[in-house]
């Protein structure tokens, strides 16, 4: 069975220190035998959007794509576009194995929050939402519905993708530390596993990302079955404060589609459309 891999990092405003991080996952992804290398939101930059570049001129998505392309591995990978104004689009690409960007998605719901003592973030002030949903696309892995983490706070896309034949469903996150101490990560990626009857694949941002020390990311990437069971982890925030686990890591899990169809025959989940028309 193919093995999916997924990537922990820690972005900062260096995009060469970001870059080298990435090239280093991909190395280790293809020694371990993954089929593609699933890596976090933002992974080109955090908290610099002078950085942002088009696609065809960044250092950091020409410089992946050639790691891609030298270990024949494909990676899924969140990055900045420019868009219209001064705002970027938070975007998530797939670079085949042949180093070529073959599947895009615009971040559809955006992280607005100001929750006392936790986290106080406005991303649409910076970042322009998207507009559609990006066609599940198939992979070695099966087929791949990209959303990106605060997209997992709803059920609908998810549902979406899986309507649209998706097997995996993907959340690359910068998930804050606050949020995910609550439970709220695990809680909601399990959900979306479970409901979809789909695997999940989660790679996060892990520690602190800015000198002030404001931007902090939970970590604790996973990969979940369909039945709602994580097969695979890496740490995170460990509750000490400046302690962070598994930067540079990977972790590795099977995917198999014939227990994404036992599940889905053994438990059909039908839904009763006409009784709450309000939920589209
Ligand atoms: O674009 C960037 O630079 C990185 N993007 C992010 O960190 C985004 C927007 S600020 N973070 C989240 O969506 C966290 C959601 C979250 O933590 C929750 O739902 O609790």
């Amino acid at each position: 069975m193919p093995l999916a891999a997924i990537g922990q990092m820690c972005s900062t405003a260096s995009m060469g220190h970001n870059l080298s991080q990435c090239q280093k996952l991909v190395q280790k992804a293809s020694e371990a035998g993954a089929k593609a290398l699933f890596l976090p939101e933002a992974c080109d930059y955090i908290g610099s959007r002078d950085l942002c570049k088009p696609v065809e001129s960044s250092e950091f998505v020409l410089g992946v794509r050639e790691e891609a392309k030298k270990y024949k591995l494909p990676v899924h990978v969140g990055i900045h576009e420019p868009a219209a104004g001064k705002k970027v689009k938070n975007t998530l690409i797939w670079i085949d194995e042949h180093g070529d960007i073959t599947q895009r998605y615009q971040k559809l719901h955006l992280f607005d929050v100001d929750i006392e003592n936790g986290p106080s973030l406005k991303e649409s002030d910076n970042v322009e939402r998207g507009h559609q949903l990006l066609q599940p696309f198939s992979t070695a892995l099966g087929k791949i519905g990209s959303l990106i983490c605060f997209d997992m706070r709803f059920p609908e896309p998810a549902q979406a993708l899986r309507a649209r034949g998706a097997h995996i469903i993907t959340y690359p996150s910068a998930f804050t530390s606050p949020t995910g101490k609550a439970g709220h990560w695990e809680i909601l990626l399990r959900a979306r596993a479970i409901e979809t009857q789909s695997y999940v694949i989660a790679a996060g941002q892990v520690g602190v990302h800015d000198e002030e020390g404001k931007r902090r990311s939970y970590g604790t990437s996973m990969i979940i079955d369909p039945w709602g069971k994580i097969v695979s982890q890496l740490g995170g925030d460990d509750g000490e404060d400046g302690h962070w686990k598994d930067e540079g890591e990977i972790a590795v899990a099977e995917i198999d589609l014939e227990y994404v169809d036992k599940i889905r025959r053994e438990l059909p989940l039908v839904r009763r459309t006409d009784v709450y028309p309000e939920i589209k």
